[in-house]
C-alpha cells in the first residue's frame, strides 16, 4: 500500500540549529501515525514544513504520492490535507451549527459563494453528517463560547473535516481536557480514521499507546525510531531519550 502522506529528508535549520534534520516519514491510509518526541525535539516545526507553513531547506513532501514541497498552506488544503489550529478557527459569538456550515460552505460550488447560504445542497448535508459524528444535536443551536473547552476543541476538529480532507494534522488534540472530555475525544479521534489519514502530536504517552497504528519518535531535530507503539516502546534508543532511561 501507498503512503498517503509522507516526507523525504525533509530538512531545515535555524541559524545553526538543525530543528528538522533529514526526517523521512511514512503516514499510511486509514492510519493514525503520531510524532512523539521530547521538548525541542522538532515536533511542530515537522508539522509547519508538512502543513506548507515553513518551506524546507531540501527535502520533499508527498501528499497521495504528488509532490507538494513548495505548496502553501491553502493549496495544500484544497489538495486535501487539514491542519487544526486548536480552537482559534473558531467564531465565538455564533452557533454550533453557523459555525460547521461556514466550514462546509467550501462544498458549495464558486458560483454560489456571493449567495446566501444554503439550507440544502452538499454543504448542509455535510453539516448534518458532522452533527451526527460528533454528537453535537445537543448544542446546534448553543454560541460556541458557552461550550466546554473539550466540546471547543472537538467542534474544531469537525470543522477541520468539512472539507473532506485525505489528512488531518493535529497537534496535541487533547490538551487541556478534563479526563472525561480527553478519553471521549480519543475514541472519537479513533472513529475518524474509516475516513481520514491522522498525523498526530501527542506527549501524552497513554494516549500515544492507545490511538496510534504508527509512532514516529523524534529528537533533537532527527528521526531516532518508528515502527508500532509497542516496537517503539521497547527501543532502547527512545528509552534512553524519550522516557530518559535505557
Ligand atoms: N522560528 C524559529 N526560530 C528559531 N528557532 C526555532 C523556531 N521554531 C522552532 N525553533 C527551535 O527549533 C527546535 C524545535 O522546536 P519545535 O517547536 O519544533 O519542537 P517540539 O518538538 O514541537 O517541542 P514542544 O514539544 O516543546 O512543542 C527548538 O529548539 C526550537 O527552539
Amino acid at each position: 500500500m501507498k503512503p498517503i502522506l509522507n516526507t523525504d529528508a525533509l530538512s531545515i535549520a535555524f541559524g545553526g540549529l538543525k530543528a528538522v534534520d533529514a526526517v523521512t516519514i511514512a503516514a499510511m491510509p486509514n492510519e493514525i501515525t503520531t510524532v512523539i518526541g521530547p521538548n525541542g525535539a522538532g515536533k511542530t516545526t515537522l508539522f509547519n514544513l508538512i502543513s506548507g507553513a515553513l518551506s524546507p531547506s531540501s527535502g520533499a513532501v508527498y501528499l497521495d504520492g504528488k509532490d507538494v514541497t513548495r505548496d502553501g498552506p491553502a493549496a495544500l488544503q484544497r489538495n486535501g490535507l487539514a491542519r487544526s489550529f486548536q480552537i482559534t478557527n473558531l467564531f465565538f459569538e455564533m452557533t454550533v451549527r453557523e459555525n460547521l456550515r461556514l466550514a462546509a460552505q467550501v462544498l458549495e460550488p464558486v458560483s454560489h459563494a456571493l449567495r446566501p447560504l444554503r439550507r440544502t445542497g452538499r454543504a448542509a448535508q455535510k453539516v448534518d453528517e458532522l452533527i451526527d459524528r460528533f454528537e453535537l444535536h445537543a448544542k446546534t443551536h448553543e454560541q460556541v463560547g458557552y461550550l466546554s473547552h473539550g466540546e471547543q476543541r472537538r467542534l474544531e476538529i469537525a470543522m477541520c473535516l468539512a472539507c473532506e480532507p485525505k489528512v488531518l494534522m493535529l497537534d496535541e488534540p487533547t490538551q487541556g481536557m478534563s479526563h472525561a472530555d480527553t478519553e471521549e475525544t480519543e475514541e472519537m479521534i479513533r472513529g475518524l480514521t474509516d475516513s481520514v489519514s491522522i498525523l498526530l502530536i501527542e506527549h501524552d504517552i497513554g494516549i500515544v499507546m492507545a490511538v496510534s497504528d504508527h509512532v514516529v519518535v523524534m529528537h533533537q531535530g532527527q528521526k531516532i525510531a518508528d515502527g508500532t507503539p509497542d516496537e517503539v516502546r521497547a527501543n532502547p534508543a527512545v528509552q534512553a531519550a524519550y522516557f530518559g532511561h535505557g
